[in-house]
């Protein structure tokens, strides 16, 4: 059984159709790219996963789950960083992560349980009482990703996470989350920064709502840049939509 499993996925905003009998089926512990250039409907996707809008076809399995039909069961096992930021400027880091705990339905020891670990995951503990505000941007988006595995989900979605952020942040981020990956979870990213891709990695090209790849990151270079190769491939005429 996939861990997330998107099978036949097509979604209209009116007569313009977004994403286009999109499947494809992913792992845990893989780190997985969704690349798309602009309008590609990365987002579009990630509104699906997250149950904010409603495939006109399709099915979207989590962890066994159907979204459809156990929507609180399949949501239950997903984490997610939006692309923009959500936190409480004026609240500690501890509190952002209390109150998002409690949403969740933890309280007492399991949720400061929980949340430690999550912070560790991020090497955030020694933050934990610092106001955001204080915090670069790099470690504002650290405890947005503590924060959605505080519920231990089997999956994490992160979209354009790395967007505004220095060399050194966006490199410290890619690299936990990778280790998130390995040590069990299925992340996937949205993004059209190929630099943030590692060759081991599972790569899903979505280019004008179509699934063009699904392979590693290795594989679909084929020898060359995945620069070139992602390049030479959204250049490719798709079917028009
Ligand atoms: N609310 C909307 N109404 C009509 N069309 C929309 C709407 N939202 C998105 N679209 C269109 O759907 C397609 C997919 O958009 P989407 O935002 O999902 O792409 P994306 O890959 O996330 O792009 P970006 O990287 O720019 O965020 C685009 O052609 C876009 O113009």
């Amino acid at each position: 059984m996939s861990t997330l499993s998107v099978q036949n996925v097509t979604y209209k905003y009116g007569a313009k159709t977004a994403l286009d009998t999109v499947s494809f089926d992913l792992e845990q512990r893989r780190f997985c790219a969704l690349l798309g250039p602009n309008g590609a409907g990365k987002s579009t996707l990630f509104s699906l996963l997250t149950g904010l809008l409603v495939a006109s076809e399709g099915t979207i399995r989590v962890a066994g789950h159907d979204l459809a039909g156990e929507p609180r069961a399949a949501l239950g096992k997903i984490g997610i960083v939006f692309q923009q930021q959500t936190i409480d400027l004026d609240m500690s880091v501890a509190q952002n992560l209390r109150y998002f705990a409690a949403l969740q339905g933890l309280s007492g020891k399991t949720a400061q349980r929980n949340i430690d670990a999550a912070l560790d995951r991020l090497a955030m503990r020694e933050r934990a009482s610092e106001k955001a505000r204080s915090l670069n941007g790099g470690h504002r988006r650290r405890m947005e990703i503590a924060r959605a595995l505080i519920h231990d989900p089997e999956v994490l979605l992160l979209d354009e996470p790395t967007v505004g952020l220095d060399t050194a942040s966006r490199q410290a981020i890619t690299g936990h989350v990778h280790d998130l990956a390995d040590s069990g979870l299925l992340v996937l990213w949205a993004t059209h920064l190929v630099d943030e891709i590692r060759p081991e990695d599972d790569v899903v090209v979505l280019h004008k709502g179509h699934v063009l790849a699904h392979d590693t990151a290795r594989a679909i270079s084929g020898g060359r840049s995945l620069t070139d190769a992602f390049i030479a491939m959204t250049e490719t005429p798709v079917p028009s939509l």
